[in-house]
């Protein structure tokens, strides 16, 4: 019977069109398509790791202020180390962002997934290297099983050349999508800065990062009927150096991998959370490890999340610096977007995939979690 009806519900799902209509035409069930194979769906909003009872991932918080303070940057440049190697994320605070700013790219971006859907249907492609491009799930072409998410991706470089692409309703998106990269592409500098200074390396790179890519992502993860049996985003990990996520402060959904566990990173008002992408993995040789993480969705709440994702040129090649790799073993074949872009589209990107087939010798390819709890 209730096979019946999930026949019925993918029949009506059109789910090529997004889950944001799937939720609007009311379903009572999640379409087969979306059902995830019992080993890889979430376990609910589980913040408490199976090893321990009662304790909560603490995440690293860096503070901006005291990074740019003489005084005080030693002291965070070892924290921000530390993160960056154990953990592979952290938080910051005092960034410099107000928060009206977020608060209006939040506010917009939910606007945009309010819109009639074919409205936003305008900006769906399937060519990666578009200036903007709306879709769902994943990584579409290669999805077997769908995710419960739809995306609006803005591509940010070179501005302003890419803004006449980006959608012009509703009519603030653009000025307040603009407004958020530009002082996230300044936040991004300031901690490549401070990483490659703990990494001994000189400013070269720095001048690189000024001219290189740099995406937001709009997610939308709307209410789901049957939450347990699927995913917003399967495990994953960033391509580029750092990704700068701005949460929903209202809904829980992010989970990082840790050791074995799945722990959810509670949203922080004011505060974005930092991942290490794959990229800075290779660059710093393996020093720093991207981690892998996942969305859970619920069945009541709509969700939003903006990720900056940042790295080199696109026709830069990424290796591990040259610096990094005198007197040890080179850990990672050198790549470039190219194969990136081509990998994403012949195969599934989905848990460390990319990076893997990237590596020359075969390391553990997760950090190795020392896990502090509060
Ligand atoms: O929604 C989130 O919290 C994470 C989004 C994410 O991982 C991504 O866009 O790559
Ligand atoms: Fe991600």
């Amino acid at each position: 019977m209730v096979m019946k009806k999930r026949e019925e519900e993918a029949e009506k799902s059109r789910h090529t069109e997004g889950v944001r209509s799937l939720c609007e035409s009311g379903i009572k069930y999640v379409p087969t398509k979306y059902i995830l194979p019992a080993a890889e769906r979430a376990q609910g909003d589980s913040n408490v790791p199976k090893k321990t009872n009662s304790w909560k991932l603490k995440v690293a918080t860096i503070d901006i202020n005291q990074l740019l303070e003489p005084s005080s940057r030693h002291r965070v440049l070892e924290s921000l180390s530390k993160a960056c190697e154990q953990y592979g994320f952290f938080r910051v605070v005092n960034h410099g962002i107000p928060s009206e700013t977020l608060l209006r790219l939040m506010a917009s971006a939910r606007r945009f997934f309010e819109l009639p859907s074919s409205v936003r249907a305008k900006y769906m492609s399937n060519d990666i290297r578009s200036p903007v491009r709306y879709g769902t799930s994943f990584n579409q072409l290669q999805d077997g099983v769908f995710y419960w998410r739809d995306f609006l991706k803005l591509n940010c470089h070179p501005m302003p050349a890419v803004l006449p692409f980006w959608p012009s309703s509703p009519p603030e998106l653009r000025e307040e999508a603009q407004s958020y990269a530009k002082q996230s592409k300044v936040l991004f500098l300031l901690l490549m800065e401070a990483i490659l200074e703990i990494l001994g390396l000189g400013s070269d790179t720095l001048q690189e990062f000024k001219e290189g890519t740099h995406m937001v992502i709009i997610n939308c993860f709307p209410p789901c009927p049957e939450p347990e049996l699927t995913l917003g985003m399967p495990p994953h990990s960033d391509y580029g150096f750092l990704t700068i996520l701005l949460q929903d402060t209202n809904v829980k959904g992010l989970q990082v991998q840790c050791g074995d566990d799945w722990v959810t990173v509670d949203p922080i008002p004011d505060s974005l959370f930092v991942n290490v992408g794959d990229h800075l993995e290779i660059f710093s040789n393996g020093r720093y490890k991207s981690v892998l993480h996942r969305v859970f969705v619920n069945s009541t709440k709509s969700r939003n999340s903006i990720a900056s994702l940042h790295s080199l040129p696109f026709d830069s090649i990424v290796r591990p610096h040259p610096e990094l790799v005198k007197g040890v073993e080179k850990l990672y074949e050198d790549t470039d977007f190219a194969s990136f872009l081509n990998y994403m589209t012949t195969n599934e990107t989905k848990q460390k995939r990319f990076l893997e087939s990237r590596k020359v010798a075969k390391p553990s390819s997760t950090a190795t979690f020392s896990i502090e709890y509060e």
